[in-house]
C-alpha cells in the first residue's frame, strides 16, 4: 500500500566508501521517485568521522535530534553509508532496530564471479534475518586483573521478548517466501542462551503450519552455506553469528558489495545500508561497488514506499546493468571495471528500459 504522508529520508554517508556508494544510490532513488511520480523529503547530513572531526561527535546532537523527529513520524527512513561500530551501534539500539533483513540471491550476470560452481548457485535465495539490538554487542562489559592476568568479558544476554519477535518476523516472512526456516545456534556450547531461542521458536512455530522448521549449529551452517546455499530460504539468529553468517553469503553472491540489507524497528522506522563496511582500502577511488547501497534503495521502496512494482523494476534494472558493467571487485578477469559513478547511471538506464518495456506491453 502506497503511504498516506510523504516519507522522509535522511541519508547519512558516513565514512570510508560510504559518501561514494550512497551519493550513487541516493541518485538511483531520486531518479526512481521521479519516474515514479513518488515524492519524498529528502535531507543529509554528515556522521561518523567527518562529523567528529567537525563537531566532536560521532553522532551530533542535532542530527540526533532530527532522526528522533524523523523515527516518530509514520514514514521515516534512514539510507546509511558506512561508518565504524559508534554511530551505527548507538542509531540500532537507541530506535530499537531490532529486526536486519539481508537477501542474498546471486544475480544471473554474476554467475561466473562467484567463487562457488555455477551450479551450486542454481536456486540460492536466502534471506538472513538478524537479530540487532541485543546479544554481546550490547552485553555487560567487565575488565579487571585476576593474580596479575588481565581479564575482559563481555556478556550474551537475551531476553524472551527480544528473541521472541525476531523469531516471529522470521517466520513472517518464511510464510510468505518459500516456507524453510532454519534457526541458527551454538545451544552446543552456550546452552543456556540458545537453549531459551530453541524453546521460543517450538512455541511459536505451531502458529505458522505451513512452514518447515528446523534448526542448526553455526559451525554447520558456515560449511552448508558453502556446500548448499541453495538448500536454505529464511535463516534467522543471534546478532553475532548473523553477523558473521551475511559475510558468508556475501562470498557465495561474488562479493559483499553487491548485498543490501533493511533494518525495521516495531514502529515502522527503518534504516536501509549495505552489508558492507568502510573499505578503507578502496575508499576514494571511486570504484567502490554501489549494488549492496542501491539494493538497499529497492528494501526501502518495499518497506517505506509501499511500492513493489518499482522495486521490481529497479531489481530488474540492476540484473540487466551488470551485463555490461561491473566494478572492480565483480569485473572478473579480462573485463575493464567501471567506476561507482557509472554504475550508478547504467542502473538508472537499464531501469528505463525496464520501465518503457512494461509501458509497451501494457
Ligand atoms: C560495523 C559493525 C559494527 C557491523 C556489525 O558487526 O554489526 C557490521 O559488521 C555489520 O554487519 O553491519
Amino acid at each position: 500500500m502506497t503511504p498516506t504522508t510523504k516519507p522522509t529520508v535522511l541519508v547519512l554517508p558516513g565514512e570510508g566508501i560510504g559518501p561514494e556508494v550512497v551519493g550513487a544510490a541516493r541518485h538511483v532513488l531520486e531518479h526512481v521517485l521521479d519516474r515514479a511520480g513518488l515524492d519524498a523529503t529528502i535531507r543529509e547530513h554528515a556522521v561518523g568521522l567527518p562529523a567528529y572531526e567537525r563537531t566532536g561527535q560521532w553522532l551530533p546532537d542535532p542530527v540526533r535530534d532530527e532522526i528522533d523527529q524523523v523515527a516518530a513520524t509514520p514514514h521515516g527512513a534512514v539510507l546509511f553509508g558506512a561508518t565504524a561500530d559508534e554511530p551505527i551501534g548507538e542509531l540500532r539500539s537507541r530506535y530499537d532496530l531490532f529486526a536486519n533483513l539481508r537477501p542474498a540471491r546471486p544475480l544471473r550476470a554474476l554467475r561466473d564471479v562467484s567463487p562457488l560452481r555455477p551450479e551450486r548457485l542454481d536456486g540460492v535465495d536466502l534471506l538472513l534475518v538478524r537479530e540487532l539490538v541485543s546479544g554481546v554487542y550490547y552485553g555487560r562489559r567487565r575488565t579487571g586483573v585476576d593474580a596479575g592476568q588481565r581479564w575482559a568479558g563481555q556478556e550474551m544476554y537475551y531476553r524472551e521478548d527480544e528473541i521472541r519477535r525476531i523469531v516471529r518476523c522470521a517466520l513472517e516472512h518464511a510464510e510468505a517466501r518459500r516456507r524453510r526456516l532454519t534457526l541458527v545456534h551454538k545451544a552446543n556450547a552456550i546452552p543456556d542462551v540458545f537453549g531459551l531461542w530453541l524453546e521460543v521458536l517450538a512455541e511459536e512455530a505451531p502458529a505458522f503450519p505451513d512452514v518447515e522448521v528446523r534448526d542448526m549449529y553455526a559451525d554447520t551452517m558456515a560449511m552448508q552455506m558453502v556446500l548448499r546455499p541453495a538448500d536454505f530460504d529464511v535463516i534467522v539468529t543471534s546478532n553475532l553469528l548473523g553477523d558473521v553468517l551475511s559475510e558468508i553469503t556475501g562470498a557465495v553472491c561474488g562479493s559483499l558489495g553487491l548485498l543490501p540489507s533493511a533494518t525495521l524497528s516495531p514502529t515502522g522506522f527503518a534504516l536501509y545500508e549495505p552489508v558492507g563496511g568502510t573499505a578503507p582500502d578502496i575508499a576514494g577511488t571511486g570504484h567502490a561497488n554501489p549494488l549492496g547501497t542501491i539494493g538497499s534503495v529497492e528494501l526501502m521502496l518495499r518497506h517505506t514506499f509501499g511500492a513493489p512494482r518499482w522495486a521490481d523494476f529497479l531489481a530488474d534494472g540492476v540484473e540487466r546493468a551488470v551485463e555490461s558493467c561491473r566494478t572492480p571487485d565483480i569485473a572478473g578477469p579480462g573485463s575493464a571495471p567501471c567506476t561507482t559513478k557509472e554504475m550508478a547511471a547504467a542502473v538508472c538506464d537499464a531501469f528505463d528500459a525496464v520501465v518503457a518495456e512494461e509501458e509497451t506491453q501494457r
